[in-house]
């Protein structure tokens, strides 16, 4: 096989295969689970979704990298076309990488994941990897980029769902984006994207991310308006000092909103479950149904957690579920103001079909009712 970049690669699985492919991106060698989307755009934020830390990310997508990376746009501190300033999977295998033909490309997706340290593999048959997946469930895989890869089980000792990647996701001091008098919104940022920060700041809001180990009382320091428990990598179960802190916070009945890793932990606080799906739901384009008016919704996703039908806390209902398999997309309190959707809102890459979600927790406050 020839190398458009000159160099090798190879994805191992922990059942045993080992697929040969080119080389792209930095050369090195990472260990991750293996998980794939199918979203046929958004690359570059897709990538920087911390969600995606200890994983190594498959795109359906046949092309990758043909309109670049874009220079990024900061407004008040908050990314406006990536989800965190740095690539965050540990490695990414496509079909084919591609030179960019865009006029705002500044970079190519291979010069990016060199010059961020990450490893890439293409032309593998990502067809049958993700086949592999979704028959045997994810699997914790190794990727090497112009290294050989003599020894792969060597990198297999860690489980991804026994680590803790919160650890580095979540900022270790708060960040305060100012809004604009609507009040105060602390976000819990166990590894947020900056999409969702971008939907609180522009309707007004001051969003004061803290770290993810912020107790109930830190948090209430801030009189907040509403807390948002966001999106974050790994495993919910692994996180109990941050169920403390969300059962802590129900009691002062401040509204809040969970949102991805937020919602399974409303699930935890709240007395439901939470359980590991077989291969999970990553993509732009998953339909959800709202109950409450039975319309469906094209949304985005990236969770390998779900909270089932029979996992959903006694005090709360479904809001959304996933009409393919029936996993809880949403949950709305009985009495509370707290609401919670498992699918991305803030949609970033993704339709904006669902943003309303925010506008709906900004009336929860308004009304202190879900
Ligand atoms: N995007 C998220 O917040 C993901 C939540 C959790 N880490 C999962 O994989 O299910």
């Amino acid at each position: 096989m020839i190398c458009k970049r000159g160099y090798k690669g190879y994805i191992y699985l922990e059942d045993g295969t080992l697929i040969e492919g080119c080389g792209f991106g930095a050369k090195g060698i990472k260990a991750g689970e293996v998980v794939f989307t199918t979203s046929m755009n958004g690359y570059p934020e897709s990538l920087t979704d911390p969600s995606y830390r200890g994983q190594i990310l498959v795109i359906t997508h046949p092309l990758v990298g043909n309109y670049g990376i874009p220079k990024p746009i900061v407004e008040n501190g908050i990314l406006r076309n990536f989800e965190s300033e740095r690539i965050q999977v540990e490695g990414l295998v496509v079909a084919e990488e591609t030179d960019p033909y865009k006029w705002n490309s500044q970079m190519s997706l291979h010069d990016w994941l060199k010059s961020e340290g990450v490893p890439g593999v293409s032309d593998v048959d990502t067809r049958m990897l993700v086949k592999k997946v979704r028959n045997k469930g994810v699997m914790m895989g190794v990727i090497s980029s112009g290294i050989e890869l003599d020894d792969p089980k060597k990198y297999l000792e860690k489980k991804y769902d026994e680590i803790d990647f919160t650890q580095f996701t979540s900022p270790k001091s708060p960040i305060i984006h100012q809004g604009n008098g609507k009040g105060i919104i602390v976000l819990v940022d166990c590894g947020i994207k900056h999409g969702i920060l971008y939907q609180l700041n522009s309707r007004g809001y001051t969003v004061v991310r803290v770290p993810c180990n912020f107790t109930a009382n830190q948090i209430m320091d801030y009189s907040p308006q509403g807390v948002v428990f966001g999106n974050g990598p790994g495993n919910p179960k692994l996180l109990q000092g941050l169920i403390k802190t969300y059962k802590d916070i129900v009691e002062y009945k401040v509204p809040i909103m969970g949102i991805c890793l937020g919602h399974q932990i409303t699930s935890l606080a709240l007395g439901g479950n939470v359980r590991k799906m077989k291969y999970g739901h990553r993509a732009i384009n998953k339909p959800v149904i709202d109950v409450t008016d039975n319309k469906c919704y094209i949304t985005t996703h990236n969770h390998g957690y779900g909270v089932f039908k029979e996992d959903v806390p006694k005090d709360m209902k479904v809001w959304f579920y996933n009409p393919d398999d029936g996993v809880v997309e949403g949950m709305i309190h009985n009495k509370l103001p707290i609401i919670t959707t498992q699918f991305h809102p803030e949609a970033r890459p993704g339709p904006w079909d669902v943003t309303w979600v925010f506008d709906k927790f900004k009336k929860v406050i308004e009304s202190g009712r879900p």
